[in-house]
């Protein structure tokens, strides 16, 4: 039996009496890119964090290619390409100077770190800021999302992590991250992104998960999730609707 790319089994984190992610379990097989959707504070990013190594989760188990990214942290890591909530990143380098860090210290050839630099650069359009010796501390969000995506495929990983890759995002970059996206997962990858956008997962992803309160609401092919409405649909029975009732915010307007 062939492991999962990526295989989440149980994983519970508590915050305090906050119970963020509730024993999650989900697959992600290999060759597909899977949504993870669900509102603020569902346990979105509290999950791929447990994923990938970033947060110790309380119990349960994390595996990539059947690798457990808690007993094997290296082996695990070296096929991870990840993009987390709220990248920290060395703030006073170049785009290529820290991608350059990167594959160093990812123990990569130093001549294969700087040809996919220049190609990463040049297709997600960093390359003119970073020939004007533009420093990440300068960077646009949106910019922050792009070399954060660079620095998670530059060592070419089996599987992608990718914590809303297109928020912030211009509509154009949006466009040639979804082809960089096909392209990782055409090639044999596999990935798994959070995103706020419904219509984006529907056109991008073949499988999602809805999160809420911690817990996997449902999981499975889109189809299956969605049935024969939206996944908006879909979400809002699962998560509940919030209406705004006609005393509330009253006072707003003149
Ligand atoms: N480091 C932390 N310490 C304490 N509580 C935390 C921490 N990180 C997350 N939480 C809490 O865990 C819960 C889940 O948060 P998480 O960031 O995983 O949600 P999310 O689904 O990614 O939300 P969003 O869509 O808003 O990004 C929230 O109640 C949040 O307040």
């Amino acid at each position: 039996m062939t492991e999962p790319a990526l295989a989440l089994d149980s994983l519970t984190k508590d915050f305090s009496g906050n119970l963020a992610a509730d024993s999650v379990t989900l697959n992600v097989p290999r060759g597909s890119l899977t949504g993870l959707v669900g509102p603020n504070g569902a346990g979105k990013t509290t999950s791929l964090s447990m994923a990938v190594g970033l947060l110790r989760p309380d119990s349960g188990t994390a595996r990539v290619d059947g690798i457990d990214v808690w007993q094997a942290p290296a082996t695990a890591k070296a096929l991870l390409g990840v993009l987390p909530d709220g990248l920290a990143l060395p703030e006073r380098l170049t785009a290529s100077e820290l991608l350059r860090y990167w594959g160093l210290l990812r123990g990569m050839d130093p001549a294969v770190v700087t040809a996919r630099t220049a190609e990463l650069l040049r297709i997600l359009e960093l390359d003119e800021a970073d020939a004007g010796g533009v420093l990440v501390m300068e960077y646009s969000t949106g910019m922050r999302k792009k070399i954060g995506l660079a620095t998670a495929l530059l060592h070419s990983p089996r599987v992608l992590v990718l914590d809303e890759p297109f928020e912030a995002v211009d509509p154009v970059s949006a466009r040639v991250l979804r082809a960089i996206m096909r392209r990782f997962v055409a090639a044999g990858g596999s990935i798994v992104i959070s995103s706020h956008v419904m219509s984006l997962v529907e056109e991008m992803c073949d499988r999602v998960a809805i999160i809420a309160r911690g817990q996997v609401l449902a999981d499975g092919t889109l189809t299956e999730v969605r049935g024969s409405g939206s996944l908006e649909d879909r979400f809002v029975a699962l998560v509940g609707e919030r209406t705004i009732n006609a005393e509330e915010l009253s006072w707003l307007g003149h």
